[in-house]
């Protein structure tokens, strides 16, 4: 297998118009030159201005769709999203023990942009003990933080404890990004398994199409482990990734609109600040 091309896996929601979940995921694969597959747990009738419906895709059907992978493909690196409910999650979980997909993204999506529930709350116990303990990366947006660790987030010194019990609870190494709230400068903090820690800073850009923001950084993060960075270099691309896809704006629908994933990098090099934290 070692002259395959670079192949990825998405695990996660279909968002019919496009925007989040599996569409966004499989389009920043495709844009950073990786061959992505993907493995479905649930459709949703979603558009810009929010989520309709949601459907579940059975656990069978989603440890059918995993073995097939598994049984034919080289992946090297998966990322999970929306995993809707605790039965996805275990089914999930012990595909990943089963099989081996390399590095292990976890982005523990929980509530869509407009508000809608995407992870039952039941669901949210069996994340921490089923799948943090597996994962290479955690990518909390500053919401699903504090539900993982149970706490409040209001300052930059409970970001970091929240990070270092993340690490506690099993994730090796932890983004917390910071695309929530209204700040100039959006914040992302990044804890390694060396306890080495540093911020990405970015200028905020006023917008309110950021719909699958979160699910392109670890995508990107995901394709990049995949081509041979460090864990470091690859969350540095992919916070460049994200701010250019969110920078070069595309017009679509009428609410929080999707991404430009075809965006150009250029302008995005010298944008983020890395702030490295002392020890
Ligand atoms: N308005 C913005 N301007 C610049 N960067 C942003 C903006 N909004 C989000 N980001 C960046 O996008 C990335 C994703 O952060 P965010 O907190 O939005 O994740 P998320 O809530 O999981 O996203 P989603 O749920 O939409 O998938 C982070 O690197 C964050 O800094
Ligand atoms: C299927 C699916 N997966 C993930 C998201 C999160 O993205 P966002 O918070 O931008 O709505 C979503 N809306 N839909």
């Amino acid at each position: 297998m070692t002259n395959s091309t670079p192949q990825v896996m998405t695990i996660a929601g279909i968002d019919s118009s496009g925007g989040a979940g599996m569409s966004a995921d499989l389009k920043t694969f495709t844009m950073n030159g990786v061959y992505g597959a993907n493995v479905v747990v649930s459709i949703t009738a979603q558009n810009t201005t929010g989520v309709q419906s949601v459907e579940m895709v059975s656990p069978t059907m989603v440890a059918a769709q995993l073995k097939s992978v598994a049984d034919d493909l080289h992946i090297s690196a998966v990322k999970t999203g929306m995993l809707g409910d605790a039965q996805t999650v275990t089914t999930v979980a012990k595909a990943i023990q089963t099989y081996d997909f390399g590095a292990f993204i976890l982005d523990p999506v929980m509530v869509a942009k407009g508000g809608a529930h995407l992870l039952e709350d039941s669901a949210v116990t069996a994340v921490i003990q089923n799948l943090l303990p597996l994962s290479t990366l955690v990518t909390p947006n500053l919401p699903e933080a504090e539900v993982l660790t149970g706490t409040t987030i209001q300052s930059d010194i409970e970001i970091a404890q929240a990070a270092h019990q993340l690490q506690q609870l099993g994730a090796k190494n932890v983004l917390i990004k910071g695309g929530h709230g209204d700040e100039p400068v959006v914040r992302d903090y990044v804890l390694l398994a060396d306890q080495s820690a540093f911020w990405l800073e970015s200028q905020r850009f006023a917008t309110i199409k950021t719909h699958g923001t979160g699910d392109t950084i670890s995508a990107a993060i995901t394709a990049r482990l995949a081509l041979g960075d460090s864990l470091k270099a690859a969350i540095i691309y992919a916070k460049h990734y994200v701010d250019a896809t969110i920078r070069q704006s595309i017009n679509v629908g009428h609410g929080h609109g999707p991404l430009n994933h075809w965006a150009t990098m250029d302008a995005t090099q010298d944008r983020i600040n890395i702030v490295d934290v002392q020890a």
